[in-house]
């Protein structure tokens, strides 16, 4: 007749078993474990409580439950009128072991707790307590049964449970609220309407392929997915296929070549470099399908799929960007509600081809302190970024460079998406501000990177769509200088208000390495530039690439989408890198 929870997943046998058994469940592990005479008063107590529920239940008169037909047609009334604010269905449950009168409209559930009348028959002056949740944050409904331990199936049916998101600043959590009534007719007219409601949330999604990264970070990106993540997809009826990756590039050839047709979005577990590759796989696969050829001058069209990011690794910046925080909680309630954020993509290229599609690319000391990470990997992840960032700024040296950039500006946020991807095409056209120098780094991000080192992001200009990119350009100046800015991004002050550094917003970015000179030049900012093919390390979304020549960058706006939403800044606690 209506769904039994049993059919779902382990840890909603806990949904259908009563409240009491879920609470002795919670106790601390400190505490002495039941004795058999407790147990025995256990028993006698739920027993007890059963009784009463089932009195509750016959004192529930008919005329306070609206009978399926009376239901049914307030609904059809409230589909006509469409406000949402019309009931739907009304009825009496325990919410809290206290009787409550509760509504369900089309946006959401609100109970009143019912007043006892007095014995002298006087009502109360006091405004009975209301309180509510949005449908919309609502992601199961189920049915709640009491079930004896290894039991199956069936069970007595205690009520329905309602699963939904709460928010806490930017992060989410599940919790649920239990209307309990003994009754089944009542029961299934609640569930089955509150069914089609949430069925009529098309944007969520119903089934997903997951990739998860067995190595990131702390190896935890597993453990992450199967015990905090997967229940809440089975809960909210999500079908997923999971990939757990076996080496790089894993990812990137099932997504070349598997059918996507079946799924709603792709969700990564895993750190920044897993997401780039996951990232990656769609697009070139959207490109591959468009027949785009990104070996020449191309304009890329978007993504299929929204793109569900489970943070597992270190910094974490795009899940940062598009959650707040770094909580895989908060990331899969995003994907099951279906909350999407466009994102701009930059686009990586050299000699005409396409090399990579990324959202943070660095050169000069990032680039630099990647390659020294990759020589260290034998340190454990850990402390290897922390070595090879000290390394790094021992080995600090500027590149000598030709950087032309177009400046964006802010009208360009009203051009729909094909005016600015056909402005950017012809970029040669364009009119182009150049730049002769010694840099010390250079970072072009797409979207802002928040993360723990760097709570505002990156940069000052980056939203997550505002069709630009940021361009941050440290010109040469000495290294407890260069240490003062870098150790600025994770403090209040200001990281970019030092003569030696510029912010640009662009659309596009070109770098082009001059001659390598030796130490004694190199100390020295008056040097002229002689322009040659050299080759620069490069930093691409945590992948190192060496290029010869020219590099291109341009934006492409909201090439990609997000499950997250547009936060400003990152509220993870503010982390002081302990090696600067
Ligand atoms: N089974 C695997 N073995 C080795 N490498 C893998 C495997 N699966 C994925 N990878 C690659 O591991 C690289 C790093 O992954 P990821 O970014 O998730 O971890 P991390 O580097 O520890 O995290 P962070 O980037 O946050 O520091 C990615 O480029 C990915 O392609």
């Amino acid at each position: 007749m209506f769904e039994s929870p049993g059919n779902s997943i382990n840890a909603l046998h806990a949904w259908s078993e009563s409240r009491e058994e879920l609470e002795e469940k919670k106790q601390p592990v400190s505490e002495s474990p039941p004795v058999p005479g407790n147990r025995v008063k256990a028993k006698k107590k739920r027993r007890k409580r059963q009784e009463e529920q089932e009195s509750e239940k016959s004192s529930v008169s008919a005329s306070q439950l609206l009978c399926p037909e009376q239901a049914l047609s307030v609904h059809g009334r409230n589909e006509k009128s469409g406000n949402g604010s019309e009931p739907i269905v009304r009825g009496i449950f325990q919410i809290g072991k206290k009787s409550h009168d509760v509504i369900l409209t089309a946006t959401r559930v609100t109970w009143t707790r019912i007043q006892p009348e007095s014995p002298t028959g006087e009502s109360s002056q006091k405004k009975p307590a209301e309180d509510f949740v949005e449908l919309k944050d609502v992601f199961a409904v189920k049915v709640k049964r009491r079930r004896s331990a290894g039991q199956q199936s069936g069970g007595t049916l205690l009520g329905i449970t309602l699963f939904f998101c709460k928010r806490k600043g930017a992060k989410l959590k599940d919790d649920t609220i239990h209307l309990d009534n003994l009754s089944v007719d009542h029961c299934e007219i609640w569930f089955r309407h509150l069914k089609d409601i949430l069925s009529g949330f098309k944007h969520r999604p119903k089934s997903l392929k997951v990739f998860v990264n067995p190595i990131s970070h702390k190896k935890e990106a597993y453990q992450i997915y199967q015990n905090r993540v997967a229940p809440l997809f089975k809960l909210a009826d999500i079908q997923t296929d999971v990939t757990v990756t076996e080496s790089k590039g894993h990812a990137l050839s099932i997504l070349k070549e598997c059918s996507l047709d079946e799924y709603d979005g792709v969700v990564c577990v895993g750190g920044d470099g897993s997401v780039a590759e996951v990232a990656q796989g769609l697009l070139l696969r959207a490109q591959m399908d468009a027949e785009r050829d990104t070996h020449s001058a191309f304009t890329p069209v978007p993504a299929p799929l929204p793109l569900g990011v489970i943070p597992a690794g270190s910094a974490n910046v795009v899940a940062c960007s598009v959650h707040g925080v770094k909580h895989p909680v908060t990331a899969a309630l995003h994907i099951i509600l279906g909350h999407r954020q466009p994102v701009d993509v930059c686009s990586v290229s050299s000699m005409g081809g396409l090399l990579r599609f990324g959202f943070c690319v660095m050169v000069g000391f990032g680039g630099q302190a990647l390659a020294v990470a990759e020589r260290l990997n034998w340190v454990p992840p850990t402390q290897r970024h922390e070595l090879a960032l000290i390394t790094a700024l021992a080995q600090l040296r500027p590149e000598d460079c030709e950087l032309s950039f177009i400046p964006s500006s802010t009208g360009e946020s009203d051009h729909t998406q094909n005016e600015l991807e056909e402005d950017l095409s012809d970029v040669e056209d364009a009119e182009w501000q150049v730049r002769r120098g010694l840099y010390l780094s250079m970072t072009i991000t797409s979207i802002p990177c928040l993360c723990s080192v760097a709570p505002k992001g990156l940069s000052p200009f980056t939203r997550l769509n505002n069709n630009s990119m940021a361009l941050t350009a440290v010109a040469n100046t000495s290294r407890s200088e260069f240490i003062k800015h870098l150790k600025r991004y994770s403090s209040s002050n200001n990281p970019f208000s030092f003569s030696f550094v510029e912010v640009q917003r662009v659309r596009a970015v070109k770098l082009r390495p001059c001659s390598h000179r030796d130490d004694e030049q190199r100390d020295s900012k008056h040097t002229p530039i002689i322009p040659s093919e050299g080759t620069l390390t490069w930093n691409i979304d945590g992948e190192l690439l060496e290029v010869q020549g020219e590099v291109l960058i341009r934006v492409h706006p909201k090439l990609l989408t997000l499950f997250g939403t547009d936060v400003e800044e990152a509220e993870e606690p503010p982390v002081n890198c302990s090696c600067i």
